[in-house]
């Protein structure tokens, strides 16, 4: 059975999202403050043992079995001439994932995840835009439901990207759209193009902003209307992922717009989330400020795929290996931050 069988009941995915497990979050933090460092020593290492351990409902949370999931789709307004490469790349880079020769295949593997690509229709590009809806609500709601169809219960983490030439045009259109500012404070070079080219962006997003501007303003039609196949998946697999209480690593830019148009009815949203690293896209610092997202990694990338993402497992993996393998102070035999605090008052 589907997840979202219509977009009312993707509303009510929204309108009705699952918690974290308060008491093993509790017990996580008590545990940190237990070992053998002085408590805070560890610092976003100790919060992000906690909030996996939130999600995963226990005390020493794992990753035994990590996912990453790319989906690529094609963009209608690519005829305008909005990115540096050709629409063609998207299904050759598609190819490279199904031959191992993309950056994401050497960095899960490195990460320990397991690759899941998802081409949406790749030779059916979106409608363009900036006169019509990208999609029609069937094509919206079989995004949603193919983002939603890779989370399964078994994942104890699940990490995002995508795949898809001109989708920065896409991301910044539901930015501006769901968080305001104009298409030239979203805008931004994407895979490389020249001033020139991103001011031709620009106008192009205008276009489709004013072309939209009085449609319903709700999170289904904004992705309906300017995003685009990977983008509504992405959305859809963040909400289910939600409703199993199965974190996720955000990748850049793109992985995050997607979530905009939800944030805006739902900031809570974002809570099982991670932003895994602040992509070089200038949008993509804005935009996490906004999510109230602050990034584990600023390596200057900005190559999408979920690259980002899978790196700064990485650094989740160190933060749960700490969490569960050092020694408490009573294990270890060593006197605690209070016994020290008397000897200094004797
Ligand atoms: O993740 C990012 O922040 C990011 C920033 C710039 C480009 N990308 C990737 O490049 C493609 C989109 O760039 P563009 O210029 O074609 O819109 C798409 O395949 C994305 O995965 C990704
Ligand atoms: C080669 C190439 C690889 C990518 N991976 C994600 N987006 C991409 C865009 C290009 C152009």
């Amino acid at each position: 059975m589907s997840a979202f069988a219509s977009p009312a009941a993707f509303d009510a995915a929204l309108a009705d999202l699952a918690m974290p497990d308060a008491a093993a979050a509790a017990a996580a933090r008590a545990r940190q403050d237990d070992l053998t460092k002085p408590p805070g020593s560890l610092g976003r290492l100790e919060d992000i043992a906690v909030f996996m351990a939130g999600w995963q409902g226990r005390e020493r949370p794992g990753i035994t079995r990590g996912r990453t999931a790319i989906f690529a789709g094609n963009h209608g307004f690519m005829v305008h001439g909005v990115s540096a490469f050709p629409t063609s790349v998207t299904a050759g880079m598609v190819a490279n994932f199904a031959a191992g020769g993309a950056a994401i295949n050497a960095l899960a593997g490195v990460a320990g995840l397991e690759l899941m690509v998802v081409p949406l229709d790749l030779d059916r590009p979106t409608a363009d835009f900036t006169c019509a809806p990208a999609m029609t609500e069937a094509e919206c709601l079989a995004a949603l439901n193919a983002g939603a169809a890779v989370v399964t219960p078994d994942l104890d983490i699940l990490t995002l990207g995508e795949m898809g030439i001109g989708n920065t045009t896409a991301a910044a259109a539901l930015c501006a759209r769901s968080l305001g500012g104009g298409a030239a404070e979203w805008a931004g070079p994407g895979t490389g193009l020249d001033a020139a080219g991103v001011a031709r962006k620009v106008a192009v997003i205008a276009r489709a902003l004013a072309f939209h501007a009085d449609a319903p303003h709700t999170p289904f039609e904004t992705l309906r209307r300017l995003g685009g196949r990977e983008i509504a998946a992405m959305a859809g697999a963040v909400l289910r992922a939600r409703a199993l209480r199965i974190p996720v690593v955000l990748d850049g830019f793109i992985t995050c717009a997607a979530l905009a148009p939800l944030a805006v009815v739902a900031p809570g949203i974002v809570d099982h989330c991670l932003a895994g690293h602040c992509s070089a896209e200038p949008g993509h610092v804005r935009l996490l400020a906004r999510l109230g997202l602050v990034p584990l990694l600023n390596l200057g990338m900005r190559l999408g795929e979920g690259s980002g993402a899978a790196v700064a497992v990485g650094v989740i993996r160190a933060a749960l290996a700490a969490h569960d393998q050092m020694a408490t102070f009573a294990q270890a035999g060593v006197a605690s931050g209070v016994a020290a605090g008397a000897e200094g008052q004797a």
